[in-house]
């Protein structure tokens, strides 16, 4: 069965003066894949990620993002692509109604696609009452909900999400991966961060980082297997305990 590749990576590389963030990592993502980007705090994961996204030109190794080069077709991936970072872009002193239009703006959508998707997203969310408040008014797991419709509202091949679902509860972070799976079953790829390591088991395959290189790269099952580990937690731990580098 020939798959289509999302993402390829072949030894990507970031120096930041004689530190090397991200050293030599290379990983292929299939299309509509859920793929866990894992690792201790200071591993790697955002400035990788950043590459990816075409925010950050990588010192060496090549990799492309929905078809298009990292180096030479930044603007390209940023169209191709959702991205929700840490600190997830929505605008707090503009209503949910207006970051919603600003966004969707931002990638050429028409007013009428604007409109009627703007009233879906609303009714899914359960926000209709909530539309022409201020984003700053909103509990943070709403506002991680609606960062993220928000990152795929022009309807991209790939979405990277940097840790979205952190410091809020564990009922509220599985709605948030229903929406992952509702995304991925419409053939987006996630591409995703996360400290927590039940969701790592959500995830199709997972991949963990030590010190800027990836360590391994697998689904939960295996992982567990190949590691004699009970749960990813037990994974993770085995692995990053090799960690030499300090997190800050
Ligand atoms: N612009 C920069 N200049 C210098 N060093 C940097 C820069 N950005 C990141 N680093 C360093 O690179 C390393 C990797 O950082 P990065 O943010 O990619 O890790 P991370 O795995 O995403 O961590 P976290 O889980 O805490 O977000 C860290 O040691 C960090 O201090």
């Amino acid at each position: 069965m020939s798959q289509n590749i999302a993402i390829k990576a072949d030894q990507l590389t970031k120096h930041f003066g004689a530190f090397t963030a991200v050293d030599g990592i290379s990983f292929e993502v299939q299309q509509g894949e859920i793929f866990g980007f894992l690792g201790a705090n200071g591993a790697g994961k955002t400035t990788a990620m950043r590459m990816l996204c075409g925010l950050s030109i990588p010192t060496s190794g090549t990799a492309t993002v929905a078809g298009f080069d990292v180096y030479k077709q930044t603007e390209q991936i940023k169209r191709n692509i959702g991205y929700m970072s840490q600190k997830f872009s929505l605008y707090e002193d503009l209503t949910v109604k207006e970051n919603i239009r600003f966004y969707a703006g931002i990638y050429g959508k028409s007013d009428a696609f604007i409109k009627e998707k703007t009233a879906y997203l609303l009714q899914e969310l359960h926000m209709e009452s909530e539309a022409n408040k201020l984003v700053r008014s909103l509990p943070l797991g709403w506002k991680q909900k609606l960062a993220f419709s928000v990152a795929i509202f022009h309807e991209p091949g790939i979405v990277f999400l940097d840790e979205p679902t952190g410091g809020v509860d564990p009922v509220t972070r599985r709605e948030f991966w229903n929406m992952i799976y509702q995304a991925a079953a419409k053939g987006i790829t996630v591409f995703v961060t996360t400290h927590y390591m039940d969701e790592a088991e959500y995830c199709n395959r997972v991949s963990i980082m030590v010190d800027g290189r990836i360590d391994a790269l697998d689904t939960p099952r295996e992982l567990k297997r190949s590691l004699q580990a009970s749960s990813m937690d037990e994974v993770f731990l085995k692995l990053a305990r090799k960690a030499k580098r300090n997190a800050d």
